[in-house]
């Protein structure tokens, strides 16, 4: 039930409370609701079965069994709101309910059914603390389906009947049995998923203490209390045909069947009414629509009783049930509009207590009165006779009470001409026949055409300002703000003649100036605006017009609207914000604005004209919903611009400043993504660089290590070819040498007359004369010298130094060279280990024979010729000695081996001194001294050890 009839084309429920009615929660607590009421009518039908001994008996086990349910329900109130929230109370309660179903069959007992109806009345009332803040349509919801469940039963009982005894003679053992089963799936729902949400028990005040604290509220508001008096009396009447259904039914000889039809009828028929309340608005005053729909809710009531058939009395009961729901919306709504804003709540809280215990009593006593009066029987004649009951009795005595207080609120809303009325069937069948307003052409103008409608006092113009700066400055748009009556001089002298005290104009009148004013304005204002693409924001456009002539005056709304509409050339506004308030909040507001000098001609007409406005108002926005926002001008001036905002913002073009802004955004982002590209496209190009580099460096390292390998080898093998050339040499030099010996030895027999050549290297030019070398032992064999160059300088032979004999060292291979033995240097002088002599000048020839000077321990090196090393190279003691079976002429370079230290010692470095001879040129010169030196020591990087580890 709603407060007020606001929004009625507005926006629906919100998205959460919608989402939440459909989710796992709201099914599980649809399957107890169902429950509860299955339950709640087999009980009532058992009631009466056990007690049906007499009319009186069963009718006041009926009323006894609700009025005791609706008793433990009222009582349980406080302590269900304390325990809601907790977890698993719904289940529980659920399941003590299915125990307590199932019990009274096994039971039996009168007297148990009422025992269990109290307590089911309390936990029903746990249930419906569950589910009335968050899920209100669950609490009544199932209800009718519950009625039909409860008829097809009942028919299914009765087929079950004829095969087994134990249904005919308990009835209702089977519906009891189900329900249990029922609410067994529903504690099982309960348990395993959904529990009640945080803040579900919050179902408002309990309803005693708020029946006590709203009682004397209500009482001091005479327009609320006759509101609350007629309210409760529609919800009596359909109270009061669910209690004596039962027995009325049976009056009609319809059964259990048509217990649960009825019981549909009437849970159906309230929410129809209440859904279709607010469209019926639209044509009547609210208040006279209320009242009419009490007398209608009597006139149905009363239909039932005074017809005695079964189909009837459920379709009777649909038509009074709807009447119900009406009376209650309008009079919801009413109320709402009746009480201050500060008092509304507790008005409301009344109201819903009051009804409760209004439906105790009609429960309780109806069938106790029904009991009371009993069943009669008039027999007009003979074959003429009428049985009327109890029931019947009371339905026509509660009818008469509901159309008479139905009438005495009429009296209070019409003005007793009778014409209230007739407008009100008019605009209601004209609202009907009205064809939905085809949505508006596509724009024929650049523009957008805003119109804000609304009672006056309802903020109007206050929204339109507010929206106008909003355009403007935040939207960027070209603003026309304008309004009704007044935008034009013509308009203004219009203006004062429509509003002014001192008018006396008939209604046709005053709506042919409204709409000449239009016309004008349209023509000199909006239209050119438009045209040029500006937002056009009127206070007030032809809606007006069919408000305020039409309903408020009582012309004929549709004519109204045509003269506008051929007045502006069927300009019709892209949106229309209707600020829907109260008239007595807007009439407040007026009295309060300090820029109002009072009242103007249409603003002092009485409440019901600015009702009638209201209400034409909401029809128009109801016919065309694609082109209202429909808001609640009772909020805050900023709560309603947000929405308008929101609203207005799908019918704006984009504005010429918004377009150029978005175009420069849109060329700022496309030049920021050019630069990160740009960017991007760097980072990779230094990207590929690097690695490019990093592979030509690899390459060039590679490269250099190749160069570097190759010129290694090649001084290897240039170092190699050296050492035997200088080998080559060394034993050219000991040949001649040892010439030099024989001939020294031969010249001690005779002279030297011819200098000895040294064979060189180089191929000795054809003409060079072969020397013969005779040989010195007789068993040698001759050895040819090859020629010396010619062109080279003849040097003269150094005469030998006169060599130590070598000291005795380790034994030797007899005829090795220069080891005693070999009789070629026998008489070689060995190692002096004194510095030589100048190569430059003739050293002395010691005479073969001659005392060696004593042997210096130092086995430095001692070169006591041109040839020696530089100091900067010493050599190193020999090793090893030449072979004379060396065939190879490998250098004798082998690094001595420090483990050997006697050999070592007893091999001394040989420097040999020759005497001055031609070399050939391009040996082993050492060009920076100019000193030619054969090395006859081991070398640690002698040719030997390097190609050995080239070797490896
Ligand atoms: N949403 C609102 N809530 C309360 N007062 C309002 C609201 N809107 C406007 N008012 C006040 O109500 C009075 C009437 O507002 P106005 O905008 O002139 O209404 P209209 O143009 O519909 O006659 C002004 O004093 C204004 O300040
Ligand atoms: C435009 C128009 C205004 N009216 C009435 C409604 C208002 O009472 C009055 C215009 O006054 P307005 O300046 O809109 O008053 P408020 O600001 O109080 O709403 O003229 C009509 O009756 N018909 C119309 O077509």
């Amino acid at each position: 039930m709603t407060a007020s009839g606001h929004h009625e084309t507005g926006p629906g429920p919100d998205p959460e409370t919608a989402a939440a009615s459909r989710g796992p929660f709201s099914r599980a607590l649809a399957v107890s609701s169902f429950g509860g009421w299955l339950g709640l009518l087999a009980v009532t039908a058992t009631a009466a079965t056990l007690a049906d001994v007499s009319y009186a008996r069963a009718n006041l086990a009926v009323a006894g069994v609700l009025a005791l349910w609706l008793a433990g329900w009222l009582l349980a109130e406080p302590a269900a709101a304390a325990l809601a929230g907790r977890k698993g109370l719904l289940a529980g309660a659920d399941v003590l309910r299915a125990v307590l179903f199932v019990s009274i069959p096994v039971l039996g007992s009168l007297s148990w059914v009422l025992i269990a109806a109290v307590l089911l009345g309390a936990l029903s009332q746990v249930a419906r603390r569950a589910a009335a803040t968050t899920h209100p349509a669950v609490v009544f919801g199932p209800a009718p389906f519950a009625g039909l469940a409860f008829s097809v039963l009942a028919l299914a009982n009765g087929l079950l009947a004829g095969l087994a005894g134990r249904f005919a003679d308990h009835p209702l053992d089977l519906t009891l049995t189900l329900t249990a089963l029922v609410l067994l799936v529903s504690a099982g729902l309960n348990a395993r998923g959904p529990l009640i949400p945080a803040g579900a028990g919050a179902a408002g005040e309990p309803a005693l203490p708020a029946f006590a604290a709203g009682r004397p509220l209500v009482s001091s508001v005479p327009a609320a209390k006759g509101l609350v008096t007629g309210m409760l009396a529609a919800f009596a009447a359909a109270g009061l045909v669910a209690g004596l259904a039962q027995t009325y039914v049976r009056d009609l000889g319809a059964g259990q069947p048509g217990f649960g039809m009825l019981f549909a009828a009437v849970v159906a028929g309230l929410a129809l009414g209440l859904r279709v309340a607010p469209g019926l608005l639209g044509g009547f005053a609210r208040a006279r629509l209320f009242a009419l729909a009490l007398i209608a809710t009597g006139l149905f009531l009363a239909a039932i009783a005074l017809i005695p058939n079964m189909v009837m009395a459920v379709l009777l009961t649909v038509g009074l049930s709807i009447c119900g729901g009406v009376v209650w919306g309008t009079g919801g709504a009413l109320l709402g509009l009746a009480v201050d804003d500060t008092v509304r709540g507790r008005a409301f809280s009344y109201l819903g207590a009051a009804a409760q215990i209004a439906l105790v009593a009609v429960l309780a006593i109806g069938p106790a009165l029904a009991a009371g009066i009993g069943r009669h029987t008039f027999n007009f004649t003979d074959s003429h006779s009428l049985t009327y009951n109890g029931a019947a009795f009371v339905f026509l005595i509660a009818a008469v009470l509901a159309v008479a207080i139905g009438v005495a609120t009429y009296r209070r809303t019409d003005d007793g001409t009778g014409s209230g009325l007739r407008h009100d069937l008019q605009a209601l069948l004209a609202a009907r026949r009205a064809q939905p307003v085809t949505p508006p052409a596509p724009a024929e103008y650049p523009g957008v055409f805003v119109a804000l409608e609304g009672g006056d006092g309802s903020g109007k113009s206050t929204q339109a300002r507010l929206l106008a700066d909003w355009l403007r400055t935040d939207q960027g748009h070209d603003v026309v703000l304008t309004r009704e009556p007044g935008a034009t001089p013509l308009g203004v002298r219009l203006r004062e003649v429509l509003l002014g005290n001192a008018s006396e104009l008939g209604s046709r009148a005053e709506a042919l100036l409204f709409a000449a004013d239009r016309s004008h304005h349209v023509e000199a204002v909006v239209r050119p605006a438009l045209e040029r693409g500006a937002v056009v924001v009127t206070d007030r456009y032809i809606d007006s017009s069919v408000a305020y002539q039409g309903a408020g005056r009582e012309l004929d709304g549709d004519e109204v609207q045509r003269l506008s509409a051929w007045a502006t050339g069927d300009l019709v506004p892209a949106l229309t914000v209707l600020l829907d308030v109260d008239p007595v909040i807007s009439k407040a507001r007026r009295a309060r604005d300090a820029s109002r000098t009072g009242e103007d001609r249409l603003e002092s007409l009485a409440d019901e004209f600015h009702d009638r406005v209201r209400a034409e108002f909401l029809a128009l926005a109801r016919r065309a919903p694609h082109r209202y926002l429909v808001v609640d001008a009772g909020m805050g001036p900023d709560e309603l611009q947000h929405l308008i905002r929101e609203r207005v913002r799908q019918v704006l073009p984009v504005s010429a400043r918004r377009r150029a802004e978005l175009n420069e955004r849109l060329a700022d982002e496309e030049q920021a993504r050019e630069r990160r590209a740009a960017a991007e496209a760097e980072v990779l190009r230094m990207d590929a660089d690097l690695r490019r580099r990093r592979v030509l460096e690899a390459r060039e390292r590679e490269e250099s290590r190749r160069r570097a390998r190759d010129e290694a080898e090649r001084q290897l093998q240039h170092e190699a070819e050296r050492e035997l050339r200088s080998e080559e040499s060394r034993r050219n030099r000991e040949e001649v040498d040892r010439r030099a010996s024989e001939a020294a030895a031969a010249a001690a027999l005779g002279p030297v007359t011819e200098p000895v050549r040294m064979p060189g290297r180089y191929p000795a030019r054809p003409d060079a004369p072969t020397q013969v070398v005779p040989p010195v032992r007789p068993d040698e064999p001759t050895q040819i010298v090859p020629p010396v160059r010619p062109d080279e300088p003849t040097r003269s032979v150094q005469p030998v130094q006169p060599v130590q004999p070598s000291p005795p060292a380790a034994p030797h291979q007899p005829g090795q060279p220069g080891q005693p033995g070999y009789p070629a240097q026998s008489g070689q002088p060995g190692p002096s280990g004194q510095p030589g002599p100048s190569s430059t000048g003739p050293q002395p020839t010691q005479p073969p024979g001659a005392q060696p000077p004593a042997r210096p321990q130092s086995a430095g090196p001692q070169h006591p010729d041109a040839w020696a090393p530089p100091p900067t190279r010493p050599t190193r003691p020999q090793a090893r000695e030449p072979y004379a079976g060396d065939t190879n002429p490998v250098p004798q370079d082998r690094p001595a081996r420090p483990a050997r230290p006697e050999r070592e010692s007893a091999a001394p470095p040989r420097t040999i001194s020759l005497p001055e001879i031609e070399l050939p040129e391009g040996d082993d010169d050492d060009e920076q001294t100019g000193d030619r030196t054969i090395n006859l020591t081991d070398d640690e990087n002698g040719p030997m050890r390097r190609r050995g580890r080239r070797q490896a």
